[in-house]
This record gives C-alpha cells, sequence and structure tokens, in this order.
C-alpha cells in the first residue's frame, strides 16, 4: 500500500538523532517484571518545583500523609536549601512525634555547593532516616554553557559534592540518624555513557560504598530524549559496566518529555533498575516526571503487587488536585472521569456481555465474580478495585447501540431484556439522542422506558387497563381466566380461556376485537427473597405490527398479563 504523506515545511534541519548504544546482546527485552521496584515519590520537590504556587506548608503536609498512607516507603520532601518554606517543612516532620513513621525515609535534594550542603543537612537532624541526594548536571550543553568547565571540572563538582555532604552529615547528623546518600548525573539522557560512567565511579570512590552501606545512583531522564528501548539499553549499559553493583541502588527518573516516561521507566526495570523516582499523576517540570500511579496500576493489572494502596483512587486524586491546584485530565490512566467509561456501541455491548459471562463463570464454580480471572473487554481492570462504580461503565449517546442501554437497564433496575426487545427499545433511545445530541442519563433511560412500557396510574393511557383478574385451571389443563377491565374507556369484564393464563388472555382479548399472537416470552426474577419481583418480557403480534410488553409484579402470571397489555396499549399508541 502507498503511503501518500507528503514532505512538510517543519524545520526538521535543527534537530540532531539521538546517539543509540552499542549493546547487541542486550538481555532486557527478554525480562519480565515480576515485583514491584522501590519507589521513591518526589511530589514534594520535583512536583512542588514545577508548580505557579509551590505548595503551602499544610499543602505540603497533606500530600506527605497522603504519600505515606499509600504506602511509600522514600519520600523526597523538598529542596531545604531553597528557602525558609521547605526548610521549616522539613523540620516540621521530624520534630513532630509520629509524623514520619520510622520505616520511611525522607530525602533532600542539593546543588554541589557548600553553603547548600552545609544547609541542607542541617535541616535533617534528628531524623530516624534520611537520604541526602546531590545533583549536578553532566551532559556536553551544560558543561559548556552553565559550567563553562572541562569534564574534569565536572566530575569534581561531583567529587567534591560528595565529599562534603559527608563531613556535614558527620559533623551535624547524630547517631539517631540512619543516613543514606543519592547521586543524580543530572541530564543523564544526554551525558555520554562513558563519561555518566567515571562520573559514577569517582562518587562511589569518594563514598565507598560496601556491606551494608548502599549508594542509590539515580540516572536522570531529566528531559526525555530518546525511545524508552534506548533509554533501557543505557540502563542495561550502566548496570553492567558499573563496578560495586551490588551496594547499588540503580534509580531511574523519567520525564515525559515524549510522552513516553511509563514505558521507559518499565523498560528501565526490565534492564536492571532498582528504584524508580516520579510524581502522582505525572506532576513534573514541564510535561511532568513519570506517573507513580499508573506504573504502579499497570503492575496490579498484570497480577504484580504495587505495594502501593490505589484502592481508593478519587481520594486521592482529590487530596493530589486540592494540594497542586491542579485538575487530572478525564482521560488520565486508571483515575480520568471517563476512563471506565463507554459511549460506543460496539464497546457497549462487548462490555455487557462481558460482565455477563464473568457472572455466569462465577456461578458454575461456585464462587463470585471477585474470585475469578477479570475478563470484561474494554476495561483493563475492575473499576471496583480502585473504588469506582460500575455505574458510569456505559452511558449513552448517539454513539451507543443497544448494549448501553441494556446495560443502564440491568444495572439500574435489574431489567434483563431479551435481545430483540433491546433492539426496540435502543431504535426509541436512538431516535431521541438524534433529535436532541448529547448524553441521555440513566434516569432520562428510565423515564424513556417507564413511559413507554409501564402503566402511568396518575395519567393512564392505551386501550386497556385491568384491575382485577382471577385465573382457574382444571383438570385437563384448561385456564380459564376473569378480568375485571376498562377497555376502550368501558368497564368490563373480559373472559377467555387456554391452555396457559396467557393464552386465555388472549382469547379474552379477540372477544373485544383485540387480535395479539405471543411471539416470545421470557421472564426472570429482579431480587431474591420473599418480596421478590418478577419481570416478564412478551412479544407480541398484533393487527400488523411486531411489538414487545413488559409486566413487572410479585406474581409471576400477574406479570404475564401485565405484560400482554403493555403490548396491547403500545400497539393502539
Ligand atoms: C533537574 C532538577 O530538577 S534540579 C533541581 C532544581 N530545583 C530547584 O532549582 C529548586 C530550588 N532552587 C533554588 O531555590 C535556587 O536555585 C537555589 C536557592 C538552590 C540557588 O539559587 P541561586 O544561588 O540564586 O543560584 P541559581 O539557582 O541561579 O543557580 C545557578 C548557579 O548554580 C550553579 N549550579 C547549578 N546547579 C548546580 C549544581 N547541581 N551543583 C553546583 N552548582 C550548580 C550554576 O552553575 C550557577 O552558577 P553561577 O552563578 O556561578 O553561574
Ligand atoms: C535532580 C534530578 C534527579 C532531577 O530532578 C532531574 O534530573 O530531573
Amino acid at each position: 500500500m502507498a503511503n501518500r504523506q507528503q514532505p512538510s515545511s517543519m524545520p526538521i534541519h535543527k534537530y540532531g538523532r539521538y546517539d543509540q548504544v552499542d549493546i547487541p546482546d542486550r538481555t532486557w527485552p527478554n525480562q519480565r517484571i515480576t515485583q514491584a521496584p522501590r519507589w521513591l515519590s518526589t511530589d514534594l520537590r520535583d512536583g512542588n518545583q514545577a508548580l505557579i504556587d509551590p505548595m503551602s506548608p499544610e499543602r505540603k503536609r497533606r500530600m506527605f500523609d497522603q504519600l505515606v498512607k499509600m504506602g511509600y516507603k522514600e519520600i523526597e520532601v523538598g529542596f531545604p536549601a531553597s528557602g525558609q518554606t521547605d526548610f521549616d517543612f522539613v523540620r516540621s516532620i521530624i520534630e513532630e512525634p509520629g509524623a514520619i513513621p520510622d520505616d520511611v525515609t525522607i530525602s533532600v535534594l542539593t546543588q554541589a555547593r557548600e553553603d547548600l550542603i552545609e544547609r541542607t543537612v542541617e535541616s535533617l537532624k534528628g531524623a530516624k532516616r534520611a537520604t541526602v541526594h546531590l545533583y549536578n548536571a553532566t551532559a556536553p550543553v551544560f558543561r559548556r554553557v552553565v559550567f563553562r568547565g572541562s569534564k574534569d571540572d565536572i566530575k569534581q563538582i561531583a567529587v567534591d559534592g560528595t565529599r562534603l555532604v559527608m563531613e556535614y552529615a558527620e559533623k551535624l547528623l547524630g547517631p539517631e540518624t540512619e543516613f543514606g546518600y543519592q547521586y543524580s548525573p543530572e541530564i543523564f539522557t544526554d551525558t555520554e555513557l562513558d563519561f555518566a560512567l567515571e562520573v559514577c565511579e569517582a562518587v562511589m570512590d569518594v563514598y565507598q560504598p560496601g556491606p551494608g552501606r548502599e549508594i542509590i545512583l539515580n540516572l536522570p531522564a531529566t528531559v526525555e530524549r530518546s525511545t524508552p528501548s534506548t533509554h533501557a539499553d543505557r540502563f542495561e549499559w550502566m548496570g553492567r559496566n558499573l563496578t560495586r553493583r551490588e551496594y547499588v541502588c540503580l534509580s531511574v527518573h523519567p520525564h515525559n518529555d515524549r510522552g513516553t516516561a511509563v514505558a521507559a521507566a518499565e523498560l528501565a526495570l526490565m534492564a536492571g533498575a532498582d528504584r524508580i523516582e516520579g510524581c502522582l499523576f505525572g506532576q513534573g517540570e514541564r510535561t511532568g516526571n513519570v506517573d507513580l500511579v499508573t506504573l504502579g496500576m499497570n503492575l496490579f493489572s498484570q497480577g504484580v503487587d504495587p505495594q502501593i494502596d490505589f484502592s481508593d483512587i478519587d481520594e486521592i486524586r482529590r487530596t493530589w488536585e486540592y494540594c497542586n491546584q491542579m485538575e487530572v485530565h478525564p482521560r488520565h490512566p486508571y483515575v480520568g472521569d471517563l476512563v471506565y467509561t463507554s459511549f460506543s456501541g460496539s464497546h457497549q455491548d462487548a462490555i455487557k456481555k462481558g460482565f455477563d459471562a464473568m457472572e455466569a463463570d462465577a456461578a458454575a464454580k461456585g464462587v463470585t465474580v471477585d474470585d475469578i480471572e477479570w475478563a470484561v473487554p474494554y476495561l483493563p481492570i475492575d473499576p471496583k478495585d480502585v473504588g469506582r462504580s460500575y455505574e458510569a461503565v456505559i452511558r449513552v449517546n448517539s454513539q451507543s447501540g443497544k448494549g448501553g442501554v441494556a446495560y443502564v437497564l440491568k444495572n439500574d433496575h435489574k431489567l434483563d431484556l431479551p435481545r430483540r426487545m433491546q433492539i426496540e427499545f435502543s431504535k426509541i433511545i436512538q431516535a431521541k439522542t438524534d433529535a436532541e445530541g448529547g448524553e441521555v442519563t440513566g434516569s432520562d433511560i428510565w423515564a424513556v422506558f417507564q413511559d413507554e412500557y409501564l402503566p402511568n396510574p396518575a395519567n393512564p393511557w392505551g386501550r386497556i387497563q385491568v384491575r382485577n383478574g382471577q385465573s382457574t385451571t382444571d383438570t385437563d389443563g384448561v385456564d380459564t381466566l376473569r378480568v375485571e377491565a376498562t377497555v376502550d374507556g368501558e368497564d368490563t369484564v373480559l373472559t377467555g380461556s387456554g391452555n396457559g393464563p396467557i393464552s386465555a388472555f388472549f382469547d379474552a382479548l379477540a372477544k373485544v376485537g383485540i387480535d395479539a399472537r405471543l411471539l416470545d416470552y421470557q421472564e426472570h426474577t429482579m431480587s431474591e427473597g420473599a418480596s421478590a419481583q418478577a419481570a416478564s418480557y412478551i412479544e407480541c403480534a398484533i393487527d400488523d405490527k411486531v411489538l414487545w410488553g413488559i409486566g413487572i409484579d410479585a406474581n409471576t402470571t400477574r406479570a404475564s398479563l401485565k405484560a400482554v397489555v403493555s403490548a396491547v396499549n403500545r400497539a393502539a399508541r
């Protein structure tokens, strides 16, 4: 097939290709992610520094408590040397007994400048577990433009910074603090791999990681520049070439400039990374840090425990929106308002069939639907697992079909319409959506359904209204029926006989000139227990029309007679 795209006038000459890694024996494509990585939330640092209005102490605290509640064990709480707000926040959580659970490590970021390092370490006094995170950019353009130095000068910044962190930690922190160290060659993605390795090795020569003395080497995609596969190659290369690998926690910190941060993080894990830094819902500089919620839920949806609690995703989202003063997009994976909703007919049809099949499979196994593997088309996870209801799963507009309308009636009103009746009713809804546009809500659908099929005692409609009826069955199995009714405005008594109450009723109707023939009949209970209601559906040929009626009653015979009345009245409408 020919590709008919034409060259554009975009200035492509301004951009160069990103170098690939020469690693033909790469192993990461064959790896599987079978357990959750170590997570670090940097909502309070990288997320916060990207806000128009950085979080107030109160908003920071709400976010911190939320992260703790969700189960994050490593939380970057700020950049204490940036100013009083961050410094005081760090002090406040350290000084308040119990604010930082014993198994949570807080982390703080600093540039490699002595005054900033001193202030940073000072902020951690009294903490039980704390990590200082030092960074300096190592990429060519930063060496040339920002630091105006050689490779050795840049390496020296990292080496001196590391030594200063160790000295100030020794001087300012007591034995009560379990102290950790993290180094990031910022802009790792644009740094020559051998130079990034050289700087990391030089930092390790100073810090001397070893048994019981881990170093976190965090290799940031400060600006995302390559495909996730090349990012993974770079992680595999670093993992292979770093000395003292067993004492290194290899950490990934993707930003989302190309929109592939989640994939970059996942592939880096396959390539050997141990830890992921990111923010909830992808907050962070420019297009954001990698989204920790999507990553965690991706694991969950593959049957891997994310070790983070997402069971009330809307509460997490509300806290996030309050703290960041931003809104989550309606299409955001796993959490957006619309992500568990289908409007289109073929999706709705498959979803309804999927739910029905789940129920049938569970019943056949004698278990509940929660005990069997999730297999509903178009829904990668069960919305209930993140605290969502099924109400929004199907919403109806002009793109919808019978499955969606049927799903709403079943879900909201326990009415499981026969297939041909679904088609009939969906045409009625389709006419409404075509005429009026927009969405038809569940209550709109119910109002149309009631008006179309059910009696309205306040405003009776149709040819017949039935009041009382008795049916008797003789020993030959012949049913005789006597019904008090109003037919065409006249009170009358209808009598008829047949081989069941429905055929007896048809016989009675024939005597007043109504020619009805049964084509199909279905019924089901709508609830369990003594007060259970039954729904009967009857498809009739009435004169030259074929149409459905429904009856709802605690008694199945009455329900079926009501269904006949519903069909007869509709035929005359
Ligand atoms: C990728 C990232 O997210 S990194 C984290 C970025 N976060 C932040 O910057 C938020 C907090 N930052 C701040 O509040 C301020 O930048 C401060 C308080 C830390 C420092 O402010 P200032 O002293 O005014 O310096 P400024 O931020 O302009 O830094 C630029 C200077 O620091 C140097 N510098 C930048 N990064 C580093 C580093 N990691 N290590 C050492 N020096 C650095 C620059 O070369 C420049 O030096 P120059 O003035 O000699 O040219
Ligand atoms: C400080 C580093 C890790 C950072 O935030 C980045 O490079 O994006």
